[in-house]
């Protein structure tokens, strides 16, 4: 079944539903907790680099297990051409962060006052080429004191398949990583969690 719904429709459900909870802090406390980077665990069905991801999706089941094994927060993507999305997908759409992929991105962002959250994205969105060591180009030398004075929660985003993936941005600097392809073409959510981290992280404390 195609689902498509104006927006107008979306106003109830949405007044209506629970405050937004604070993305930036949730990230923070599960940084703390754990001493791993935050796990932002992404909610799509394809998208334009891959095709299809996961044929049998379940958005809300796979929610849940992510939940349930120590994701800080979910993203969903509603874009239904590119991404096989849906607003019905989402409850309610919270919190915005700023995405940045290059160094003029990044200095442009670091000038904005009050910024609290900057996602770093490891894909080329004209090539889709990936490579994670954009994120440590991105946060060497000054940028990095500069994100460090002003607290910015830094998200490390794309192309994050194993614990030494995850182990290199966070020795780059990042406290949270947006994961979608990893998780989602595994059937078990908790195990690919477990897997991407090398550990259960739903109840790990920092050592
Ligand atoms: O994923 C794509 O192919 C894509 C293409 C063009 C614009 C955006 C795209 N993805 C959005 C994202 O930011 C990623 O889905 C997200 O970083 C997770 O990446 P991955 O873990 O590699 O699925």
């Amino acid at each position: 079944m195609k689902e498509r719904r104006p927006l107008y429709m979306l106003k109830g459900p949405l007044e209506a539903a629970p405050p937004a909870r604070d993305f930036v802090g949730a990230l923070k406390a599960s940084y703390d907790r754990t001493g791993l980077p935050a796990l932002i665990a992404e909610v799509k069905k394809a998208s334009p680099s891959r095709g299809v991801i996961r044929e049998n999706f379940d958005p809300v089941q796979i929610a849940q297990a992510y939940e349930k094994n120590g994701a800080a927060c979910l993203s969903v993507l509603t874009d239904e051409k590119y991404f096989q999305g849906s607003f019905y997908n989402l409850e309610a759409i919270r919190n915005a962060g700023v995405q940045v992929h290059d160094e003029r991105e990044m200095d442009r962002v670091l000038g904005i006052d009050g910024v609290q959250l900057i996602g770093i994205n490891n894909r080329n969105l004209e090539t889709f080429e990936v490579d994670i060591t954009n994120t440590k180009k991105l946060l060497e030398g000054e940028r990095g004191q500069v994100i460090a004075q002003k607290d910015v929660i830094v998200v490390g985003e794309s192309a994050l398949f194993t614990p030494d993936d995850i182990s290199f941005v966070q020795n780059a600097g990042v406290k949270a990583v947006l994961v979608g392809e990893s998780l989602i073409k595994q059937e078990d959510p908790g195990k690919a969690i477990a897997g991407l981290f090398g550990k259960d992280i739903s109840h790990a404390g920092a050592t």
